[in-house]
């Protein structure tokens, strides 16, 4: 989606004409607000700057944005990919568990690649008083020396036929006894010979493939009826908040539950089966039953990561002898964020016993939409077995403030010259992102005219479930 060329003062974009601003509507100082009093400009000759948190000791063990992208991806590729068998039209989207072998030579035999003639030999030839050759039927007798045959695109080649000629490029004398060709004929042409595209048994295309269309039209040409794909890793979400209402309008305190309905679809889309969404408020009683009776492979939670009052999430991994595999990232927003390992439950499906983890996704409604990124896209990649794509990068057409030690992912929309940073993209907003095209990711210090920044694409824009993703 893009958004209007209308341009804030800042310049940054404004895609949605919203009201005039208020105090910090991009949310960027209140992105780096948790700055513990240093000055948020580092000299950039001196690269970005450690985080006062991470070297004073005082309780935080935030790992850098790319470490904690490769750690998810890690713990995702841990165990062995599972797969199953699925008809064609319900492969969509799924991704290869098996290599796809061409169960059939394409074409299964010599075909006419036009509709024209047929013939056999050097011309003029006899036209053959029998039917037209066409498509779908079963083997033609053979042609004789010198003669043609009507023939239609996608019908198989007559025996000792040599040549099809269009049938704009021939003519019949007048008593439609002989074929003669206006241009020169060539052995073979618009013969397609069988086996031009593959041999029974060659490979069309590695495991780890994501199933797209064209791919599920590869797959019926060449024989298949099923596809064996990974199985769908299963995700239960559960969301934690005693203030969050599922309908209406916010009153008395309480505001509507945002991450809910995001989550499914985003990580249906991410390829994972949600199994459950459930509402579980700020009670750590529940939130430690849903964690241990839970059979999905991921859990994410969202919100309570934090140390305040009702923050049950830490808690609960310690209570469950979880093991921290990440306990917050430098980046903003979403720096709470957390990936954990959790105790092996009763078995999967099959009676293995898969890994298990647990997404902590922050409450701040974009945060969380940092945290799904940066560790639950790259874990969710790895159980099905897919590499992590090729990073790309684009210029950016506007200074963007940058956080001193931490990354920034900054919701963008694309133009022909580069990327522009949307408006309302404070922690707390959707705003900006549900007009956004992806996430640019700014290194510490900022970016500058020009720079060329990695982009996060969102799951749903054209493309980015390639067949490399
Ligand atoms: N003293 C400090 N306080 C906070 C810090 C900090 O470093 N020191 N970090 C802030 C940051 S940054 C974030 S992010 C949040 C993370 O907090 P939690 O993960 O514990 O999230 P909650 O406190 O439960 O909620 C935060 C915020 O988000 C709203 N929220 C929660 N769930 C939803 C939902 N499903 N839909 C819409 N909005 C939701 C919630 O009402 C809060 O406003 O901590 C900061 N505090
Ligand atoms: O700002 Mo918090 O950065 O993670 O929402």
């Amino acid at each position: 989606m893009s958004a209007s060329d209308g341009r804030a003062p800042s310049g940054l974009a404004d895609p949605l004409e919203a009201g005039r601003n208020t105090h910090d509507p991009d949310g960027v100082e209140e992105a780096l607000a948790l700055v513990s009093g240093r000055t948020l400009r580092p000299d950039p000759a001196r690269g970005p700057e450690r985080s006062p948190e991470a070297a004073d000791g005082g309780g935080h063990r935030a790992v850098s944005w790319p470490q904690a992208r490769s750690i998810a991806a890690r713990a995702g590729r841990g165990g062995p990919v599972r797969t199953q068998r699925v008809a064609l039209d319900q492969a969509v989207g799924r991704v290869l568990g098996e290599p796809l072998t061409a169960l059939c030579d394409l074409p299964p035999f010599d075909t006419s690649a036009m509709d024209g003639w047929a013939v056999a030999g050097p011309g003029p030839w006899t036209v053959s008083g029998g039917d037209s050759v066409l498509a779908g039927q079963s083997a033609p007798p053979p042609l004789e020396d010198g003669t043609a045959v009507r023939i239609a695109t996608g019908a198989r080649i007559p025996p000792e036929a040599t040549a099809v000629i269009r049938s704009e490029h021939a003519r019949t004398d007048a008593g439609q006894r002989l074929l003669h060709a206006e241009r020169s004929v060539s052995q073979g042409q618009d013969i397609r010979s069988r086996g031009q595209e593959c041999r029974l048994g060659d490979r069309l295309l590695p495991a780890a493939c994501a199933v797209t269309p064209a791919v599920l039209g590869l797959a019926a040409a060449a024989g298949y009826d099923e596809l064996a794909v990974v199985r769908r890793p299963r995700v239960e979400v559960l969301v934690l908040g005693d203030e969050l209402l599922t309908a209406g309008r916010p009153h008395d305190g309480l505001i509507r539950d945002a991450l809910g309905p995001m989550l499914g679809p985003w990580l249906g889309a991410l390829g994972a089966e949600v199994v459950a969404a459930r509402r579980l408020g700020d009670d750590a009683g529940a939130l430690r039953r849903a964690v241990t009776a839970s059979e999905a492979e991921v859990i994410i939670t969202t919100g309570g990561t934090a140390a305040g009052p009702v923050d049950h999430v830490h808690p609960v991994l310690r209570e469950t002898d979880a093991t921290l595999l990440i306990d917050s990232v430098a980046v903003r927003p979403g720096h709470p964020m957390l990936l954990a390992a959790l105790a092996a439950s009763g078995g999967g499906p099959e009676g293995v016993s898969p890994a298990r983890y647990l997404v902590g996704l922050p409450g701040n409604p974009l945060a969380a939409v940092s945290g799904l990124l940066t560790l639950a896209e790259p874990l969710l990649r790895g159980l099905v077995g897919l590499p992590a794509p090729a990073p790309y990068r684009m210029p950016v057409r506007v200074p963007v403030q940058g956080h001193p030690y931490d990354t920034r992912l900054v919701p963008f929309v694309h133009h022909d010259d580069g990327l522009t940073p949307v408006r309302y993209s404070g922690p707390a907003m959707l705003r900006g992102i549900a007009a956004a095209d992806g996430l640019a990711v700014v290194p510490p210090g900022g970016a500058r005219p020009g720079d060329e920044l990695e982009v996060l694409e969102l799951p749903w824009v054209p493309g980015a479930f390639s067949a490399d993703v």
